[in-house]
């Protein structure tokens, strides 16, 4: 028989504080999941947890038997469910629905867990919880066996790089305890995380209402087991960072702590390997090395720090390193790159926009990040791969990825750390995706800027003028295209150098692959964004009439081009004016469904906030217009 683990009582809190929290403060953590459907009895296994470890406090317990009683599905006894669906809202539905947080501890071990949600929509909640875990329990009804659900949620796990699995297979004290069917959910689980990579699973039957197996093993109705207690397994599986630890040194750098001008140290917490005063050192991307010159923490200076530590580095040399800058091991550095391929998951009500710039988040680096669409789609049932165009919320997909500069990375597999990243929307900062790096693309490793002798600076000056890229946006029929000519005239008298790209110009050549679905609106403006940008590079001030009718894409643009270069122009006209004058005979096409995805009709136009210049075409006539516009760009130089 196992020992059962001995939980913190609260003596010691009254005896002796400062020995109780030296106690907490120095036992090692356990981040775990747990994952279940709803009737797998997951709330009442985790309240167990919880009540044996005395982490409740007296008036949260008095609380909850009173609930108990009144809500409770258990009779007198206590409903442990009732602890942890702590929201009123998910009381009524009787379901969890969010990821809950819980906290306790025993004599040997902290915990933190996650308490997901089974409920089949909220992937997005599984991921989150799952991404700081380092062990996921994966319920099953000892009556249901291995459900579509247990594949789905142990798939997302080992996706999420999970190495630990328990399979909790609950509820045997309603099939009698029987041996042989917790001997065939095993067998069963066991053939399926074989074909699917999970290389190993501890199986524990207990029952959460019972508490059998839970503190002790076995317990009295399971003589024939002959494995751990959950909390005995929980305790003593090991997933400090040994595996980090022996890995290469990496080191994502914080911030840049420099007290005074004789110090300069780069603060962080190490990602994995090991460091010690002496190493040579290479900072990625840039390639400079140097080497560890001291180590300080906030103990002081120490010889040695490894995986898990937050450390100052100070070097030998005076090197730029910068937040975002990894320090590695010089012999064997991480990789940058600014295209990757990459598995993510989708977590925002708005389906992703191939071709939209995102934040990318990894570790302490934010770059923009375009998505290129899906290669496919993954259904997380059958893990069959889907034909996408885009993912929408809770799925999952793989895609290549390019971003505006090299982030440093390594792939998931080898270090979560250094291979995971989230996606944030520029315009409402909401978290969208969370990824996972496969590898670089090669053609990103084999392409190299090219510099150029003559620099953007030698064109300009050539031409005697500051490039600028005038950028009119509006409806169909705003007046764009005959407005832009007119400024392109009048500059061209004050002998300027330009070119005027226009919408229906460039749809009949360089983007005559392109329609009007957003997808391809975004990939439109894109290109035309490279294009004016290298035309600015060669010293034109640029002209572009787009609709351009959504401000990520204009904002992209904004930042491709140096500060004050961009200068968007709102041809205001509102949508009456511009159907009435309905020079293509477009608008009544739309009106009457001939055409669809029509801009102001069935197809949005996101209006700029705060356009660098605004012109009203029912007040003004082209001319005027065109001569506000130089006005305002006045002195061109
Ligand atoms: N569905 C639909 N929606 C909007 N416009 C349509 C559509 N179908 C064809 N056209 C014609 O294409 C011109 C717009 O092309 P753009 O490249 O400026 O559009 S976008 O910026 O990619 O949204 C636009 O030209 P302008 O009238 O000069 O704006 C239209 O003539
Ligand atoms: N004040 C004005 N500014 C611009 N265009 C005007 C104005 N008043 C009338 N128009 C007419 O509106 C139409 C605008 O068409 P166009 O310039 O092709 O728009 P867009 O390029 O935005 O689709 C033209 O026929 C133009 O003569």
């Amino acid at each position: 028989m196992n020992t059962p683990p001995s939980f913190t009582t609260d003596a010691l809190i009254a005896e002796d504080i400062d020995a109780y929290l030296h106690r907490h403060q120095h036992k090692s953590l356990l981040r775990f999941i747990t994952c279940g459907s709803v009737d797998d009895g997951k709330s009442t296994l985790i309240g167990r947890l919880l009540y044996d470890s005395k982490m409740i406090f007296e008036d949260q317990l008095a609380a909850l038997e009173n609930d108990s009683k009144r809500h409770g599905t258990q009779g007198e006894e206590i409903d442990f469910a009732l602890l942890v669906d702590g929201l009123a809202a998910e009381r009524e539905q009787g379901i969890t629905i969010d990821v809950a947080y819980r906290f306790f501890t025993t004599e040997k071990r902290k915990f933190i867990v996650a308490d997901t949600p089974g409920h089949e929509q909220y992937t997005r909640n599984m991921v989150t919880g799952a991404s700081t875990a380092d062990l996921a329990v994966i319920l099953v009804d000892a009556r249901k066996g291995v459900l579509q659900q247990t594949r789905r949620h142990s798939w997302l796990v080992h996706l999420l790089g999970i190495r630990h699995v328990v399979l909790a297979v609950n509820k045997m004290d309603l099939v009698g305890y029987d041996r042989a069917t917790f001997d065939a959910i095993v067998a069963d689980y066991r053939a399926f995380a074989e074909a699917i990579g999970i290389a190993d699973f501890t199986a524990i039957p207990i029952s959460g209402f019972k508490g059998d197996n839970i503190t002790a093993a076995p317990s009295a109705s399971t003589p024939w087991y002959d494995g751990p207690a959950l909390i005995a397994h929980l305790e003593g599986v090991e997933v400090d960072n040994a595996a980090a630890q022996t890995q290469s040194f990496r080191m994502p750098v914080q911030w840049v702590n420099r007290p005074n001008l004789d110090f300069r140290g780069f603060a962080g917490l190490i990602a994995s390997g090991t460091v010690r005063v002496g190493d040579p050192v290479r900072i990625v991307p840039s390639g400079k090395t140097s080497t560890v010159s001291r180590i300080v923490t906030f103990d002081g200076d120490i010889e040695e720090a490894v995986a898990g530590q937050s450390v100052t580095l100070a070097l030998a040399d005076e090197v730029d390193c910068s937040r975002g800058d990894v320090i590695a091991a010089a012999g064997d550095p991480p990789q940058a790159s600014d295209q990757f391929r990459a598995t993510f998951v989708w977590m925002d009500e708005e389906a992703l926009k191939p071709g939209r710039g995102y934040w990318l988040k990894l570790g302490t680096q934010t770059v923009t990040a375009t998505i290129q669409a899906p290669e496919y789609e993954i259904d997380v049932n059958s893990r069959e791969h889907l034909a996408a165009k885009t993912l929408g919320l809770n799925s999952i997909g793989v895609a290549e990825f390019a971003t505006d500069r090299p982030i440093t990375f390594e792939p998931y597999d080898t270090n979560r750390q250094l291979g995971g990243f989230i996606l944030i929307d520029k315009f409402t900062n909401a978290t969208v995706a969370a990824g996972m790096i496969a590898f670089s693309l090669r053609r990103a490793d084999n392409i190299h800027w090219q510099p150029t002798a003559i620099t953007r600076a030698d064109h300009a000056g050539m031409k005697n003028q500051t490039p600028r890229v005038l950028w009119f946006t509006g409806l169909s029929g705003s007046g764009k295209s005959t407005i832009a000519n007119a400024v392109e005239q009048q500059l061209h008298l004050m002998n300027r150098h330009t070119f005027l790209l226009d919408g229906d110009n460039v749809r009949h050549g360089l983007n005559r692959d392109l329609g009007f679905t957003e997808a391809d609106r975004i990939e439109n403006i894109r290109r035309v964004g490279e294009v004016a940008k290298l035309m600015a590079d060669a010293g034109l001030i640029v002209l572009t009439a787009f609709i351009s009718p959504f401000r990520a894409e204009r904002q992209m643009v904004r930042e491709m081009l140096p500060e004050g270069e961009f200068i968007e122009i709102f041809v205001d006209t509102p949508l009456s004016v511009a159907e009435a004058r309905d020079v293509k005979g477009l608008y009544k096409k739309a009106r009457s469904g001939q055409l669809k995805n029509f801009t102001g009709i069935d197809s949005p136009y996101e209006p700029p906030e705060h356009p660098e210049i605004r012109v009203n075409t029912v007040d003004m006539t082209p001319e005027q217009a065109a001569r506000y516009i130089i006005e305002q760009i006045m002195p061109l130089k």
